[in-house]
């Protein structure tokens, strides 16, 4: 699903408008009724009270809808304006004038903290003060209402992104944006939903049709993308009949140190299990044994050192090679990995100390051979880039690393995105189950494993970090997350191949209340 930017939802606004010859005001109606109708059909007339906090730009226009329409149907609702300016779009002041046709109860303006009502813990808030035209701080007075709205405890919705964050900054303190519990967001997730540091402002959320140019939303490219089943599903490779094992790969695991020989038996394992056609490891001596009777699909071939790597010969042709995992970063295997990357010429994926070697030697960068995938942690990426002041600055610096090296990279995390030619691909599977060792050394197996098969780095690091997400989410299903291990998830991707072909269950018929009352009408 495309991530659209501020500037491409405003376009598309605008030509929806031209193509479809509807002004604006119609836009904003149609924005509003969806949101209403979610509202009506999970709340089906209860008569909790309804807090609804317009701003005075376009997203406070949409609360004006929203309000509206609940008032049409009976709700208990209240309407306040948020004067934070005195400058009411032209669209909001519409909406305005069609509100007061129905009801008595005009919006009560807020302009200071005297003017806060009170908010009861059962209430919902529906949060329209801000939406994608935030520019400039905030006045004191209304961060003080967003507080309001998180001491009362009630359920806040937000339309449209939580007022209060930018779409393209990070915010200094947690308490200038509203916390809410559910964002619904038009046409396109925001990529502010999937940061680290903006992300906790919703708990959840979901993206509203409103009818977008369908030209528009098909043609536009976006500089990010959410990927899901229907992005990678096109791109899996079938197994043939008649095929050998000669033709799915030959991986080869350099990595391992006393006592982390099983960070490798964990990447040789999920690199064959997600299809490679065969898989050595290249570890120290003292884990041979340990290796052969724990793994024994995999070959090994030991370094000359009882403890850790220190030269990296090997006489067989491997088609990829991950490096890194368990090796430690001690003088001698970083020697042995400089004179490794100048004469190596095979696809890559470095990992774990592999990272942290190229971050205390930089200038070795330049021998990684194009389309290197690189995987740190956000511990990793610290030390490969530098510190960053926000996750959008993080951004721009690992595009900017990445066209230096022409590398892939992978920013690991709760969203892991992959960064590839300028463009981000957002993962949208995993859970805090993964958050557990050895998770990571099997996303490099992973990835390593669909190398060898012949994806293409971008696809592999894409295709194989949502694989690993979901064989993570299949395995917590019958887990919980707590119990996850990263072997589980290991044991699990044939569940996550399996899941790609599953037929999506029939959408549930979701009649819009305006729709059932003009059946009973008819
Ligand atoms: N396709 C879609 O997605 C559709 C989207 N729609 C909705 O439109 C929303 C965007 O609306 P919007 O452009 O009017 O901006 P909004 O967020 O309401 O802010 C209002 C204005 O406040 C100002 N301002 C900014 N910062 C400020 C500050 N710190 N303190 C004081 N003032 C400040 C700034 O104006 P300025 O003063 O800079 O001229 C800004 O314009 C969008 O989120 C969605 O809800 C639907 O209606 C239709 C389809
Ligand atoms: N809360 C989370 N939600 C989703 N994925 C997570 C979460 N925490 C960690 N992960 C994933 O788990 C993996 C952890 O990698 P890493 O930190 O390198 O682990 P290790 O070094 O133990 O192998 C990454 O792919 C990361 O995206
Ligand atoms: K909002």
């Amino acid at each position: 699903m495309k991530i659209f930017s501020k500037a491409q939802i405003y376009a598309g606004d605008t030509l929806t408008s031209e193509r479809q010859k509807i002004s604006s005001i119609e836009l904003m109606e149609r924005a509003g009724v969806q949101i209403f109708n979610w509202m009506h059909l999970r709340m089906q007339g209860a008569q909790v009270p309804i807090h609804i906090f317009c701003g005075i730009g376009n997203n406070g226009g949409d609360g004006l809808v929203i309000a509206r329409h609940l008032i049409i149907h009976g709700y208990n609702v209240k309407t306040y304006i948020v004067d934070y300016n005195n400058k009411r779009s032209a669209d909001f002041l519409a909406h305005y004038e069609r509100l007061k046709g129905v009801t008595k109860a005009w919006p009560e303006p807020i302009h200071d903290p005297s003017d806060f009502p009170e908010i009861a813990p059962e209430d919902i808030i529906v949060d329209a003060i801000f939406g994608i035209g935030l520019n400039r701080p905030i006045s004191k007075w209304v961060k003080d209402l967003f507080m309001h709205f998180r001491k009362s405890q009630a359920f806040t919705l937000a339309v449209d992104v939580p007022s209060g964050l930018f779409t393209d900054k990070a915010i200094e303190n947690e308490n200038d944006a509203v916390w809410a519990g559910f964002t619904l967001s038009f046409a396109s997730p925001k990529l502010i939903f999937f940061l680290p540091e903006t992300a906790k402002y919703t708990a959840q959320w979901e993206i509203l049709d409103i009818g977008l140019d369908p030209e528009f939303l098909l043609t536009t490219e976006t500089d990010a993308e959410l990927i899901g089943k229907a992005e990678v599903l096109p791109n899996y490779i079938p197994r043939e009949r008649f095929s050998h094992k000669g033709d799915f790969g030959h991986a080869l695991i350099i990595g391992g140190s006393y006592g982390k020989i099983g960070a490798v038996t964990l990447t040789a394992r999920a690199t064959l299990s997600v299809g490679a056609g065969l898989v050595t490891t290249y570890i120290p001596k003292c884990g041979y044994t340990a290796m052969q009777a724990s793994f024994p699909e995999a070959m090994v071939i030991t370094d000359s050192h009882e403890e850790k790597i220190t030269k990296i010969n090997y006489n067989i042709k491997p088609t990829v090679i991950a490096f890194g995992i368990g090796a430690g970063t001690e003088g001698e295997t970083l020697e042995a990995l400089e004179h490794f990357l100048k004469e190596n010429k095979t696809p890559l994926v470095i990992d774990a100390d592999g990272l942290n070697m190229l971050s205390t030697k930089k200038s070795l960068l330049k021998y990684l051979p194009e389309n290197t995938i690189l995987t740190p942690h956000p511990k990793e990426l610290e030390r490969l880039i530098g510190a960053w002041k926000d996750d959008f600055e993080k951004l721009d610096k690992v595009k900017a690393f990445t066209k230096k090296y022409k590398v892939i990279l992978i920013i690991k995390g709760a969203y892991s995105i992959t960064v590839f030619n300028d463009k981000l691909f957002v993962n949208s599977t995993g859970n805090p189950g993964l958050a557990t060792a050895g998770s990571g050394d099997v996303l490099t197996g992973i990835i390593t494993g669909l190398l060898a098969q012949g994806y293409h780095p971008s696809v592999a690091a894409i295709f194989g970090t949502y694989l690993h997400g979901k064989s993570a989410d299949l395995g917590a299903l019958n887990l919980g997350f707590q119990s996850l291990i990263a072997s589980h998830v290991i044991e699990y991707l044939g569940d996550a191949f399996l899941d790609l072909f599953l037929e999506p269950e029939p959408p549930a018929v979701e009649k819009s209340p305006e729709h059932e009352e003009k059946q009973k009408e008819a």
